[in-house]
């Protein structure tokens, strides 16, 4: 690799030093016999400087028609200068051209192309310092989720994508053909974490999830990633302080991280800061009586959905829960409310500012015979369970688990206005190029 300097080091203190830098070309101004080159690294913008009596005529010449994103390396001397970015720019001596780039098809501010432009190109939009820093701070939640789930004991374990059966439903299962048999994307790996949990007890995994989702919503994708945990032993009131717990340490520990690249999203941090734990929690019940109350055309056993969420949120300033949901709109593993058997126990989080829910979680059925109905009563075949349904012969035990969508969290950590900005190649109903 070439000794280079990065633009985040060209700082004052360098006055007078010789330095390589090697990046693409930012922006591009000529003022009379100097042009003003900005060049990007991955760490940051600098000036440089070149002069047509410092770097002569072709050199000049050459430099004058590099358009953006043209790959340069240049050598020069460090000059303190308040004016320039970062107080610092470089004088050129030496320039070389990588490749030299005319025309770059997204405009200089993206706010100003298309969503669909930006998305036919995304393969060159990801390299703007914006969406790098969504990466950034992507990188860096589930960096703080890892440092978390070490800390506190949970064993990383890696499931298949594979798989032969729905866990959310069918209507939302990708079918392909697998030999001369069928299979499908996973749409979680939730149920071979509650079999890693007889001989792990307390397992997690971040895998992509796939959901054959028709509605386009901002909240919807076809892929997403998948932080899921699984626990014996715990119950839907445990599993809810490890995702309270565990959402709090993202959150904060991406806030002290990366707060330079969360403001360039949002200029508010209320609720992020005000991310700790214990989060409110309503029930399921609660949060109709709030809707009804707000005017929202809604009934006992209707699901919630993101509208409903949406005018949920304005309750609330932080993360918070709704449990204790009915149970013909939650699927078959869940448990159902020794106190209500119209109920399981379930509880989603919900994120506030309108992004609604990012975790769905439940305590599971431990129950053989309980299982084998409820996956009666959704139209599924026990004998497509068989492996499944011997968790439950064998050693069965209480047992919760969550699944958050990491791209849900994102969105509302930078308040995104759509969750495919959240991920580096989005896949849509519409969308599965580039
Ligand atoms: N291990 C578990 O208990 C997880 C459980 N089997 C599950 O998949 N629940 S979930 O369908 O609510 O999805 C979990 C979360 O996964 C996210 N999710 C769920 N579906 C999507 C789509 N289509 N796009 C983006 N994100 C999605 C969203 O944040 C949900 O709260
Ligand atoms: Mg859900």
């Amino acid at each position: 690799m070439i000794e280079k300097t990065y633009c985040q080091d060209i700082k004052p203190e360098l006055d007078g030093k010789r330095v390589k830098l090697a990046g693409w070309v930012y922006s591009n101004m000529r003022v009379g016999k100097k042009i003003f080159l900005w060049i990007r690294d991955s760490t940051g913008i600098i000036q440089t400087v070149i002069a047509k009596n410092v770097v002569g005529e072709d050199v000049f010449e050459t430099a004058k028609k590099l358009g953006r994103e043209s790959s340069v390396i240049v050598e020069g001397i460090v000059k303190a200068d308040e004016r320039a970015p970062g107080g610092a720019e470089v004088h050129v001596e030496k320039l070389k051209v990588i490749q030299a780039v005319s025309e770059f098809p997204i405009p200089e501010n993206p706010e100003q192309a298309s969503p669909e432009l930006l998305l036919d190109y995304r393969h060159l939009h990801i390299r703007s310092p914006k969406v790098s820093a969504i990466m950034r701070v992507k990188e860096t939640l589930i960096m703080a989720a890892r440092e978390w789930l070490l800390r506190e004991g949970w064993h990383e374990v890696f499931p298949p994508i594979l798989v032969t059966g729905a866990v959310e439903g069918g209507a939302t299962l990708f079918k392909l053909k697998y030999f001369d048999k069928v299979a499908y994307l996973s749409q979680s790996a939730q149920l071979y974490l509650e079999a890693a949990i007889f001989g792990l007890e307390k397992v997690w995994s971040l895998t992509p999830s796939f959901r054959a989702e028709k509605s386009r919503t901002r909240r919807h994708l076809t892929e997403f990633w998948h932080l899921e945990l699984e626990a014996a032993w715990m119950d839907l009131w445990d599993i809810m302080k490890v995702e309270e717990e565990l959402v709090s340490y993202m959150v904060q520990r991406t806030l002290e991280l990366r707060k330079k690249e969360i403001e360039m999203f949002r200029d508010d941090l209320t609720t992020l800061k005000n991310t700790e734990p214990p989060f409110p929690r309503i029930s399921y019940d609660e949060a109709i009586e709030i809707l009804q109350s707000k005017g929202v055309k809604i009934e006992w056993g209707d699901d919630m959905g993101a509208d409903e969420e949406r005018v949920l949120t304005q309750e609330f300033d932080r993360p918070f829960f709704v449990y204790g949901y009915p149970k013909h709109i939650k699927a078959f593993y869940m448990k159902e409310d020794p106190n209500d058997p119209r109920k399981v126990l379930a509880a989603d989080m919900l994120a506030p500012e309108g992004y609604g829910e990012i975790i769905g979680g439940s305590e599971r059925e431990d129950n053989y015979d309980k299982l084998v109905q409820r996956i009666k009563e959704e139209g599924m075949d026990p004998k497509d369970y068989e492996w499944y349904l011997d968790l439950r012969k064998y050693g069965s035990v209480p047992h919760s688990g969550f699944g958050l969508g990491v791209e849900r969290l994102v969105a509302w950590v930078l308040k995104l206005d759509h969750i495919r900005w959240a991920t580096l190649f989005p896949r849509t109903p519409a969308r599965i190029y580039p």
